[in-house]
């Protein structure tokens, strides 16, 4: 597997299926028992997971695209619907790059500072399918779903790992009543004497892909799967299964469900990332500038989104003294060192320097720490604004980029 992994990125799951294992399952109904439980919200289609690769086909990877086909415009995918959408084009708009979506059931859109890129709006999973058949250059979606429905493609590459919304993770939840009540951990789930291959842990998940892949990986043998659309967090209570797989944000549909996380269960940390084709990166006119542009300005803005500016004033008789004044305080050296430069007083018809004004960036956590650091070695009047953007020479996403297609 050969997917971009920027360092600061977990480990993005790798295929379990070997290079010759078909992508794409002839039939589902020929590797699943179809149970035929039909309810209002819940479908499920349980299987035996004996054979965990006929699970793993469920995933149903899309077919990739032989060539690339001629076109010239570069497309960019971004979420149609759903909790995504609206802070994908927020982001863009933040990085001054204009969405211009006439109304909101057209699919495509154009970008007026990126003339040759068009963007179209689909579901995020038809996002990663669309990215691996080549109908779609790149794409902003989930790391889940990108992990999920692009089951670890080398033809996928993360350009940008953390674009800062769509916080998740996807985890094991159990019940936190009856034969859970003391179970706390995925050993301790695994250990319970209830499972076997007659009867073995029942698991409902959207992520037919990545559950059995992580319980393979766990060494976990009796689980079966079932699958359904949404509202899995009901699939224990109403007894089609013992344990669910699925994201979790703010931990409340699990608490409102009497459901538990456990220890050595979170599958996967996910949030939005930039995602692109390898094939379009490489192969594709001008796509490889588009990213370069989208990229540079992304930092830009991620990288400033979590700083402010702070200006101070500060008695001093040289910039040097005052230098070490600052930089003997830990939250205060900025990000390459404090800018300090002399404030010109007039004073009895002379011009004079009695004070120095420092201006820093401070990350946004440390603000108050910083304020008070920057008191006591007697700074005054301080100043704090947002910061925009910070354009640092090059962008290290870039670099990393160039060296994975080996550029
Ligand atoms: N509770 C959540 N909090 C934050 N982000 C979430 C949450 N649930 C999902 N996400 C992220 O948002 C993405 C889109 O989720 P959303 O529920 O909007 O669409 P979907 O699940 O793909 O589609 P649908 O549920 O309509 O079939 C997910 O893939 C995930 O990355
Ligand atoms: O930890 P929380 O903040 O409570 O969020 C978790 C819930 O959010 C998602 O569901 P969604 O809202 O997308 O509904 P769905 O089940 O219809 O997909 C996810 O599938 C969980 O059910
Ligand atoms: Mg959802």
């Amino acid at each position: 597997m050969s997917i971009l992994l920027p360092t600061n990125l977990q480990q993005y799951p790798s295929p379990s299926l070997s290079p010759s294992t078909p992508l794409l399952s002839p039939s589902p109904s020929s590797a699943f028992s179809f149970l035929g439980t039909r309810r209002r919200c819940l479908r499920f289609v349980t299987s035996s997971v004996a054979s965990l690769q006929s699970s793993v086909a469920i995933g149903s990877a899309p077919a990739r695209a032989a060539v690339v086909v001629e076109r010239d415009q570069i497309r960019l995918g971004l979420p149609s619907k759903g909790r995504m959408a609206a802070d994908a084009i927020d982001l863009l708009k933040d990085c001054q790059l204009f969405v211009k979506q006439v109304n909101p059931r057209q699919y495509v859109a154009q970008i007026p500072q990126l003339p040759n890129t068009e963007v179209w709006f689909q579901r995020p999973k038809d996002i990663v399918r669309k990215l691996l058949s080549g109908d779609l250059d790149l794409g902003i979606v989930g790391l889940d779903t990108l992990s999920e429905y692009g089951q670890g493609d080398e033809d996928l590459i993360v350009v940008h790992e953390a674009l800062n919304f769509g916080d998740c993770h996807l985890s094991i939840a159990i019940p936190n009543y009856g034969i859970f009540e003391n179970i706390n951990s995925l050993k301790e789930l695994a250990e319970m004497p209830q499972w076997s291959e007659e009867r073995p842990l029942r698991v409902a998940t959207g992520f037919t892909y990545l559950g059995p892949k992580f319980m393979k990986e766990n060494g976990i043998k009796h689980v079966a799967f079932s699958t359904a659309d949404g509202a899995l967090e009901a699939a224990p209570a109403m007894g089609i299964a013992d344990a669910i797989l699925d994201l979790v944000s703010s931990g409340t549909t699990l608490k409102e469900n009497n459901l538990k996380e456990i220890e050595g269960g979170v599958v996967l940390e996910s949030q939005a990332v930039l995602v692109a084709s390898r094939r379009a990166l490489t192969d594709r006119k001008g796509a490889l500038n588009t990213v370069h542009e989208i990229l540079e300005r992304l930092e830009a803005h991620l990288k400033a989104d979590g700083q402010f500016t702070v200006v101070a004033n500060m008695r001093g008789n040289s910039a040097e003294e005052v230098a070490e004044r600052v930089l003997s305080q830990p939250s205060l050296s900025g990000l390459q060192g404090p800018t300090i430069s002399p404030v010109y007083c007039k004073q009895d018809g002379k011009v004079s320097i009695d004070y120095y004004a420092i201006v820093i960036c401070v990350p946004k956590k440390a603000l108050y720490e910083s304020v008070k650091q920057l008191r006591a070695v007697g700074g005054s009047g301080v100043l704090v604004s947002p910061l925009t953007y910070i354009f640092d020479e090059d962008t290290p996403r870039w670099g990393q980029l160039l060296t994975n297609l080996k550029l």
